[in-house]
């Protein structure tokens, strides 16, 4: 379906999802929305479900029960394959592993989600054809102009973060999500990193949503919530006993 501009970014409500039947871990949302063009800090402590609202979100995982938009699109409503086109198309995700090809090389790595997502491919190339844009995109996150054509497995971890970014970024998905992207640097690292992604961001009017455990990255934002707040309200009266 087309994105209307005029709904939320994400909405959910009711949300409840278990990773199997047996496990006592249930993650239960009570209400959440996020507008387009917010940059969102969900905040929680380890274990606390952020990854998995994350899995919810992008559709990786399905919820057992509830409603959940994105762009205006009820995940349930689509097929697997279908969840994956969406995904693919309007979704840049930046992984907490990272998750490059490890003897791709960083072009291919950046060029990878393209290839499922024909708006962003033709997004990219409308921008100047898809390789250049991905060269641009390099560039703009600090990487040396030869990276390239270096396969992933050789790069630092600073470095394979960038790239991941740049994935994430091409073809101007609306949708940036990002778990813990910055848990591997140190505090300078940390801030040059959210810079440059703040300003390719800026530039594309996307939507941010990034988990983290760390507060200190709250004044990057222009809204935090604890995930804590947004659980339904029985799952935070058991949480207290
Ligand atoms: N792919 C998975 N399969 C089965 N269980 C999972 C999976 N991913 C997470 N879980 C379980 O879901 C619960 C919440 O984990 P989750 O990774 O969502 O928390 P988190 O807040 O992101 O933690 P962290 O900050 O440590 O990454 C945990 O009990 C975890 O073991």
């Amino acid at each position: 379906m087309k994105a209307e501009a005029a709904t939320d970014a994400v909405r959910l409500q009711g949300v409840e999802y278990r990773w199997n039947a047996r496990d006592p871990f249930c993650l239960s949302i009570g209400e959440f929305e996020v507008s387009r063009g917010e940059r969102l800090l969900l905040l929680g402590a380890s274990g606390s479900g952020k990854s998995t609202l994350l899995s919810l979100l992008t559709g990786i995982a399905l919820a057992q029960a509830g409603s959940l938009e994105v762009l205006g699109q009820r995940l349930d409503e689509l097929s697997g394959s279908g969840r994956d086109r969406f995904r693919a198309e309007h979704f840049g995700i930046i992984f907490q592993m990272f998750n490059l090809l490890p003897y791709g090389v960083v072009i291919d790595n950046v060029l990878l989600p393209l290839s499922f997502a024909p708006e962003r491919r033709a997004r990219a190339t409308a921008a100047g054809g898809t390789e250049s844009e991905a060269r641009r995109l390099l560039s703009a996150l600090g990487l040396p102009a030869d990276i390239g054509q270096q396969t992933a497995a050789t790069l630092s971890v600073g470095q394979q973060q960038r790239v991941a970014t740049a994935r994430a970024l091409i073809g101007s998905p609306e949708i940036i999500v990002a778990d813990e992207p910055t848990s591997a640097l140190d505090d300078d690292r940390q801030q040059d990193f959210l810079d440059l992604l703040f300003g390719q961001i800026d530039a594309t009017k996307a939507t941010l949503i990034m988990v983290s455990h760390d507060r200190r990255l709250a004044r990057h934002f222009t809204r935090v919530v604890q995930l804590t707040d947004i659980l339904a309200t029985s799952k935070r009266e058991s949480d207290k006993r």
